[in-house]
């Protein structure tokens, strides 16, 4: 696998008021796949930003090292141009018209494809007199959205785009990406607590919960190695070894588990359902909200 980004050991700490400091992101080795979409998801606070800002060289991490498409973020011309970057809340500047993005865009990005940013405005039906502070919220994220394409970038790393946009503009803005993806062969690191969301356009996923990754891997392999199980009651100290416990939940007379596991669950008394992307996150974060075990182990699966 070439991967866009290498984290080895990643942290990033902030300083906090009355010097106390907080670690926003720790421990994170992750290497996300070239030519996929991987969606990175986690609640508010989880350190998705933080993760996605050190991806872009807006930050530089306190400990480990990351790499993407090959060099330091942010070091220099070559690199930037590598990287498209669509902030949370799809910023534009309210006093520009959409065309004096476009020409913004051309003088900035070295490999601005002049093309592919007029054909999607037109597409679009966006009049390119118009202001950037008068368009929707929609119209805004596809404004950003092409800004970033058209600089032809590697990697487009893209914060949440899609948190404040009504349920039609997310999915036309999710199906504009899926399409550019598929015509331009970039690879994206989309963030998002939307997971519904991500499920439709996601082949790869990283769950970051409380600071750390919980689990990254294929969607397919991570869904075909966690099951939910019910059955009669039994503490966890009874469950097989091979049966990786990220969640549970009991009556007095019935358990519920969501686990990890490669075997197959062969024991009758359970009944095993499969789990959605959004199930499997949710119960990484009960776990952590939980607190169950002190410090929670890293699940990366390759
Ligand atoms: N500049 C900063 N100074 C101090 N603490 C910060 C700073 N930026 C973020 N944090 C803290 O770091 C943690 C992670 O924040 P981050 O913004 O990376 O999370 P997030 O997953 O992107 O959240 P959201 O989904 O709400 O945007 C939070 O506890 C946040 O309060």
């Amino acid at each position: 696998m070439t991967a866009v980004v290498a984290a080895r050991g990643l942290g990033k700490q902030y300083r906090r008021r009355l010097g106390q400091k907080k670690w926003a992101l720790r421990d994170c080795s992750l290497e996300i796949p070239e030519s996929r979409v991987t969606g990175l998801v986690g609640p508010n606070g989880a350190g998705k930003t933080t993760l996605i800002d050190l991806v872009v060289g807006l930050l530089a991490p306190t400990v480990g090292s990351i790499e993407v498409c090959g060099g330091v973020p942010g070091a220099g011309a070559a690199q930037l141009a590598k990287v498209g970057f669509v902030a949370q809340d799809t910023p534009t500047y309210a006093g520009l018209t959409v065309a004096e993005h476009l020409r913004l865009g051309a003088r900035l990005n070295p490999r601005w494809d002049d093309a592919i940013a007029r054909g999607r405005i037109e597409r679009l039906g966006l009049d390119p007199g118009q202001k950037a502070g008068r368009l929707s919220g929609g119209q805004r994220a596809q404004l950003a959205l092409t800004l970033g394409l058209a600089k032809r970038p590697e990697l487009l790393v893209l914060d949440e785009p899609v948190a404040s946009l009504d349920p039609l503009a997310r999915r036309e803005f999710l199906s504009a990406l899926m399409e550019a993806v598929a015509e331009h062969e970039i690879s994206v690191l989309l963030s998002s607590h939307v997971i519904s969301d991500l499920e439709r356009v996601c082949d790869h996923v990283a769950v970051l919960v409380d600071s750390q990754i919980r689990v990254a891997g294929d969607v397919d392999d991570v869904l075909a190695t966690h099951h939910r199980l019910s059955g009669p009651r039994r503490e966890p100290d009874t469950l097989p070894a091979d049966l990786h416990v990220v969640s549970a939940s009991h009556t007095d007379r019935q358990s519920t588990y969501v686990v990890r596991t490669t075997a197959p669950i062969l024991d009758p008394a359970w009944s095993v359902t499969a789990l959605s992307l959004e199930d499997l996150a949710l119960a990484y974060m009960e776990r952590a909200a939980a607190a169950a075990s002190p410090r929670p182990e890293l699940e990366v699966l390759r």
